[in-house]
């Protein structure tokens, strides 16, 4: 047994069956790391340096899945228009990741109307479990589309290509074992669903910000509203572009009464998810 932060594998990933590689002049015996118990009080993850009991799952797709199985034919599935792709394994996984960082790997996915408040609870959030001790990342709308998704606009087509790209980077943090908190106004239930159906069950919490749109323009903090009312922006969700809320979702976050619970106490109803559904240990 050692621990991973003084003992690097020497290992690199292989899309073939021939197991992974021990270094420049080892013997080459298939080694890898399997099971990883908690350390006694410490932070490290520890692995255990063993034969290799699996080898690399290898598929040629040509447009289908072939002798593929487990988590790698969702993957293999969900290929696009590239034939002849093959996946490539490495013997350091998600459940090790999860392991090391203590927690497991999920989407938090805020959707409503803009100015509901997605973005200051996913900070909120963020700052919370920072406080824990555990690592999360936010893909907020705004800032998604500052890089990323530059390319796209607010026409329905091209929120829903925001909304698939964003789904496809969630799903690698929540491979890498990351909570990755979303913010994004997500306004379509089938483009929603499709993220959901990228990740393992259980995986998807989505978070309705339902707060009505009256309380959403009464708070308008960047004026966007009053451009829509105006005329100067076209195609504003809740205006003149719809907004289908869930029907189904994880959590929903009214108001009570005239006012909002406080950014922290929503954040604290999300962690209590977290917390019961064992999101918050490896
Ligand atoms: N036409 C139109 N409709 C809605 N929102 C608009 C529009 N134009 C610009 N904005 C600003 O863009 C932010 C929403 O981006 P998203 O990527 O979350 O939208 S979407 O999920 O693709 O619908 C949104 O941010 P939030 O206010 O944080 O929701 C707005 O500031
Ligand atoms: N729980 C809350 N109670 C009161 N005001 C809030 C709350 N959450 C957010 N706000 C305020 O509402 C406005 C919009 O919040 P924001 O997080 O930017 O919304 P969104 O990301 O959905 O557009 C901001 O001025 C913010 O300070």
């Amino acid at each position: 047994m050692v621990p991973i932060n003084t003992v690097r594998p020497l290992i690199s990933c292989s899309s073939s069956s021939s197991g992974f590689d021990t270094g420049p002049s080892a013997p080459v015996p298939k080694v890898g790391f399997v099971k990883l118990p908690r350390s006694n009080g410490g932070n490290h993850a520890r692995l255990s340096f063993v034969q290799a009991t699996e080898e690399s799952t290898v598929a040629t797709t040509n447009g289908r899945v072939a002798a593929v199985s487990g988590e790698n034919a969702h993957q293999m599935a969900t290929n696009g228009k590239a034939g002849n792709i093959v996946w490539h394994k490495s013997s350091v996984d998600k459940v090790h990741r999860q392991e090391l960082l203590q927690q497991k790997g999920c989407v938090i996915w805020i959707t409503g109307l803009s100015g509901s408040g997605k973005s200051t609870l996913a900070c909120a959030l963020c700052h919370a479990l920072y406080s824990k001790g555990k690592l999360t990342y936010i893909l907020d709308g705004d800032n998604v589309r500052h890089g990323l998704n530059r390319d796209l606009t607010f026409k329905a087509e091209d929120r829903a290509e925001n909304i698939r790209r964003i789904g496809e980077v969630a799903k690698l943090f929540v491979d890498a074992g990351v909570i990755c908190i979303v913010s994004v106004i997500s306004p379509y239930r089938r483009d929603r669903d499709a993220c959901r159906a990228l990740v393992p069950d259980g995986d998807f919490i989505e978070v309705f910000m339902d707060v009505p749109i009256e309380i959403c323009e009464a708070r308008d903090p960047k004026g966007l509203y009053k451009l829509a009312r105006a005329g100067k922006i076209k195609g504003f969700t809740g205006i003149d572009d719809p907004y289908e809320p869930p029907l189904n979702c994880e959590l929903a976050l009214p108001p009570k009464g005239n006012s909002c619970a406080s950014p922290c106490e929503m954040a604290e109803t999300v962690i209590s998810y977290l917390e019961e559904k064992g999101y918050l240990h490896a």
